[in-house]
């Protein structure tokens, strides 16, 4: 299998002098084409970051990280590979959603940064109303402010704003976390379709291990800005070697 996504011997510190975090500690991982890789930890050993670091909201201190063979960071300027080809849905629709714009404003939004001739074809009236209907919401739901839908409606509009530059790699950092049970999983079925659909690959961050075992063809924990351990899920949730893995599981498995 080709990585679509090459991490390489990365760091991250926040921080300055005494107040230093070391977020990330010398991470080396492929991403492969078409796979879902879970990203698993407690709170603070650095999820998000990787994340951030890969949709270019935070550089790597060092290291380096390619994408189709291509460096994504160049001394802390992110290399966009084409506009939109990497997209991101976030845990809280609540304060990803601009409260100001209406939906249609909201997803059509990520197309700003594609030349002329391509947002015109990929925001054309036909294909948002598919693109609206396909994640589950109505063509008059286009014209409403975020504030008038139920957490699970907000998610699937952040869904569409995703993928209407149609992306091959979305990094989802807790994109069900913060929703009802029952939401979560119509949510994560959708997640699943799309991915098929239009042959996407994932980085699936999550506190959550059944989430994880349901999406995840392969997962990686992080301790304190390390990979303990990482591989197939089915073969980790199974037989888990690293202690911290062991012990992540038992609580997780005694709160799910
Ligand atoms: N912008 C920042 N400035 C300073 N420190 C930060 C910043 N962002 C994160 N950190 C610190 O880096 C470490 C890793 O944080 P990160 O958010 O990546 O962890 P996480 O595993 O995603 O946690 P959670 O599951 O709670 O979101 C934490 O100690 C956090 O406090």
């Amino acid at each position: 299998m080709t990585p679509l996504v090459q991490i390489n011997h990365i760091n991250k510190i926040y921080g300055k002098r005494k107040a230093v975090i070391q977020a990330i500690k010398d991470i080396s991982l492929p991403i492969y084409e078409g796979e879902t890789l879970g990203l698993v930890g407690e709170s603070g050993s650095g999820k998000s970051t990787l994340g951030k670091l890969l949709i270019g909201l935070e550089p790597p201190t060092s290291g380096d990280i390619s994408y189709r063979n291509n460096l994504l960071w160049k001394k802390k300027r992110f290399m966009r590979p084409s506009p939109g080809e990497i997209q991101t849905v976030f845990q809280d629709p609540q304060s990803s959603l601009d409260p100001r714009m209406r939906v249609k404003q909201i997803i059509l939004e990520p197309l700003n940064a594609l030349p002329d001739q391509e947002r015109k074809v990929k925001g054309s009236l036909e294909r948002l109303h598919t693109l609206v209907k396909r994640v589950g919401l109505k063509i008059e739901h286009l014209e409403r402010y975020p504030h008038e839908f139920s957490g699970g409606q907000r998610q699937r509009i952040a869904i569409a704003r995703a993928l209407v530059t149609e992306p091959s790699f979305i990094v989802l950092d807790e994109p069900t976390s913060a929703l009802d049970v029952s939401v979560q999983a119509q949510v994560l079925n959708l997640l699943k379709e799309l991915k098929q659909e239009n042959q996407l690959t994932y980085l699936f961050i999550s506190h959550n291990m059944s989430v994880i075992r349901y999406m995840c063809d392969r997962m990686a924990v992080m301790y304190k800005g390390e990979i303990v351990e990482i591989g197939e899920t089915k073969s980790i949730l199974n037989n888990p070697k690293h202690d911290y893995t062991k012990m992540l599981l038992s609580s997780m498995l005694k709160v799910n």
